[in-house]
């Protein structure tokens, strides 16, 4: 049996539920035989970031090299760079191994408000990341920061997805979580020419650490079964939601999210 594989290149979440930790769990429970390249570590829990500790650049390259080398990737996907440096190296690398099923998250801020990229290393997000990856993931902050436009509406979310689009990236997914007045979570995919919009109903849950890494990591997954982007995109909505829904109650403050809920399921449906 020759098993996909995924590669993520992120920060260590030692609560478990957001970064390389989420991402591993989403691999696992997907069927796809995960690999990390470490960038940061972070002390944090549920109530927020304590600590951060970057990695160098050289050492981010090294372990993704180690991979890159021996094991190869079906897809990649990454998520707290942390800072210029490292977001030059990691698309370095990219591109030496002709990695094409890349999803970036582009995180920026942890929901308990820690910054998990330094300011200055957004221009080189632009200039050198989004030109790799097959898939953008911002939410919508993070849309905001990337296209300096404000989004309030659906036709600013198109407009914000159709700028990003402009910086190299083939498709851009515009996350709907930050939408907290309408009872749908609401994401929204650009192929380049088309829009589709993938609805769920909202959860009303404080439990949502770790969502967008969690997603992008299912996507990811997706893509290195060979997947379309639109499939990948479909089943990576039905495995955040139901990671959302069957909450664990974590921690005093923003719990993890369920990554064995969505396979449950699916086990109970076979029956
Ligand atoms: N309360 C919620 N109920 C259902 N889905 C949610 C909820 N919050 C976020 N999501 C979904 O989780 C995924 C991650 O979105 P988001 O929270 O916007 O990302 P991030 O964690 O990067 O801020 C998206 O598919 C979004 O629609
Ligand atoms: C190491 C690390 N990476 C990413 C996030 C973002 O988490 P979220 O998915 O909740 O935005 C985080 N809190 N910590």
């Amino acid at each position: 049996m020759r098993i996909k594989k995924a590669l993520t290149i992120a920060g260590s979440d030692s609560g478990g539920g957001a970064g390389i930790q989420a991402d591993l769990k989403t691999f696992q429970e997907l069927g796809v035989f995960g690999m990390s390249a470490l960038t940061a570590v972070t002390a944090q829990n549920t109530l927020g970031v304590q600590a951060v500790f970057p990695m160098t650049a050289e050492a981010v390259k090294r372990q993704i090299q180690s991979v890159g080398d021996d094991m190869g990737a079906d897809a990649v996907k990454t998520g707290m760079l942390f800072n210029a440096e490292i977001i030059q190296t990691v698309a370095a690398q990219i591109k030496l191994y002709n990695w094409r099923s890349v999803v970036v998250d582009p995180v920026m801020i942890a929901k308990g408000g820690a910054s998990l990229l330094q300011e200055e290393a957004i221009s080189a997000l632009k200039s050198d990341l989004l030109p790799v990856a097959l898939v953008v993931t911002p939410n919508i902050p993070e849309a905001e920061v990337l296209t300096q436009l404000s989004i309030q509406t659906a036709d600013d979310k198109k407009q914000a997805a159709r700028k990003l689009a402009e910086l190299g990236t083939k498709y851009v997914l515009i996350k709907g979580g930050h939408d907290e007045h309408t009872d749908e979570a609401v994401d929204l995919l650009y192929d380049g020419s088309e829009f589709h919009f993938f609805s769920s109903k909202r959860i009303q849950t404080k439990h949502t650490h770790g969502t967008g890494c969690t997603f992008s990591a299912a996507i990811a997954a997706g893509l290195a079964q060979g997947g379309s982007v639109y499939d990948a995109v479909s089943e990576a909505k039905r495995f955040i939601q139901a990671a959302v829904e069957d909450q664990l109650l974590i921690g005093g403050g923003h719990g993890p999210t369920n990554h064995w809920a969505y396979g449950r399921r699916k086990g109970d449906d076979a029956q």
